[in-house]
């Protein structure tokens, strides 16, 4: 067993839910970590020995970034289709298909190097969990294939089949809907933690509420966790359903009525808001007024949304500035939703703030504080703390 003592910290992020926003920043403290896990913090001055000393510099620690909400596993490109919603195209998910196509096509070393390569750009920027989706296979085959490769790189895995309808069950939305539920389900299954449904009535290729039910509970009967992509293209049921059935987490909430804002305030403790602000800007969407939602009493996470459509960004720090800048959160509500608020919406303790007895994933800002990460916007101030000797 061996031990590292992290000095020199300028700012000490705990997100142990005191202090301003939650933050519970410590000045001239000091990190044990034994084993990968944080084993004492405190003032520097009272620091245990350690077999290491890593010295930081007056930079600013905190935990590491929480992804909650990443669809790594595809192939092909779409920088055609982003062009062209910036020259006033709409976003209705029809790309979804191209990216299946493509992701069908590679094998499955070409898709264990995409994904490596995108969760190592994560970890470079200062995310240490990443939850990733499957979603564009959407044949049995694919879909396990998917889920196995992501299982070799996180915990935190993602069945969601219901992404699209594919094209070859257009004429028969409720055959897919039954493999989705049935064969597929039980396919993926011990590769999955969670099930998740693109419910959506802007969309043709998406799901509608009775869908989505349906294979919600299909997966919770499965043994799975619930998530849900909800109102993001307009007002729709996905909220409700999401907080009907206890899901951990209703991801995007771009558009949400005033019941929506109150059934996910008395549903907070369960299910969390996942706000994707990297969607908004890469679609030329309203972004949601999370302030206003933090107001009435909502749980609240940040998340990237990573993949080849809506957000090709796994920068958490960009998320964090949007959310500043458009959103209306403080520096410090930002990055408690990115670290905290997003450990919750995977249903975990043991990241996303630390204490004894959480995982070391420290984060470490090349800035005194957690304000720069909005305030230097753009700058690549945050990567991951390495303390391997
Ligand atoms: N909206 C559904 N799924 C993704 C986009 C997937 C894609 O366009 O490839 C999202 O979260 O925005
Ligand atoms: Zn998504």
């Amino acid at each position: 067993m061996s031990s590292t003592v992290v000095t020199g910290i300028g700012e000490l992020v705990t997100c142990d839910g005191t202090g301003a926003d939650g933050l519970g920043v410590q000045a001239g403290a000091a990190v044990v970590v034994e084993d990968g896990l944080v084993a004492w913090l405190g003032p520097q001055a009272a620091a245990p020995a350690a077999d290491r000393r890593l010295d930081v510099g007056g930079r600013a620690v905190l935990p590491g970034f929480v992804d909650s909400h990443a669809h790594l596993v595809f192939a092909g490109d779409r920088g055609d289709e982003f062009a062209a919603r910036m020259a006033g195209t709409p976003y209705d998910g029809g790309g979804i298909g191209v990216s299946v196509a493509a992701t069908r096509a590679a094998t499955d070393d070409e898709l264990r190097a995409l994904l490596a390569g995108r969760v190592a750009e994560m970890r470079a920027q200062g995310t240490t969990t990443v939850e990733v989706k499957s979603g564009y296979g959407l044949t049995v085959e694919d879909e396990v294939r998917a889920l196995r490769i992501a299982r070799e790189l996180t915990t935190e895995t993602t069945f969601l089949g219901a992404h699209v309808v594919p094209a070859e069950y257009a004429a028969d939305r409720a055959a897919y809907v039954d493999l989705v539920t049935g064969p597929m389900l039980e396919a993926v299954t011990p590769y999955a933690r969670w099930v998740d449904v693109f419910c959506e009535p802007h969309s043709a290729h998406a799901f509608t509420a009775d869908e989505a039910r349906a294979v919600l509970t299909a997966g919770r009967a499965a043994g799975l966790g619930l998530r849900v992509h909800g109102n993001q293209l307009g007002p729709g049921p996905g909220v409700q359903l999401a907080v009907e059935l206890g899901a951990a987490s209703v991801d995007h909430c771009t558009f949400l009525s005033a019941a929506d804002v109150d059934a996910l305030a008395d549903a907070a403790g369960t299910t969390v808001a996942t706000l994707l602000p990297g969607v908004e800007f890469s679609t030329r969407s309203p972004y949601p007024d999370a302030a206003a939602l933090l107001r009435a009493g909502v749980g609240i996470a940040l998340a990237t949304d990573c993949n080849p459509g809506t957000c090709y960004s796994s920068s958490m720090p960009f998320v964090i500035a949007l959310a500043v800048r458009e959103m209306g959160l403080t520096p410090g509500q930002a990055v408690y939703a990115a670290t905290a608020g997003s450990a919750r919406s995977l249903r975990r303790d043991d990241i996303g703030r630390l204490a004894v007895g959480a995982r070391a994933d420290l984060t470490v800002l090349d800035a005194p504080s957690h304000v720069h990460l909005s305030y230097r916007a753009g700058v690549p101030i945050a990567r991951t703390l390495e303390l391997e000797a």
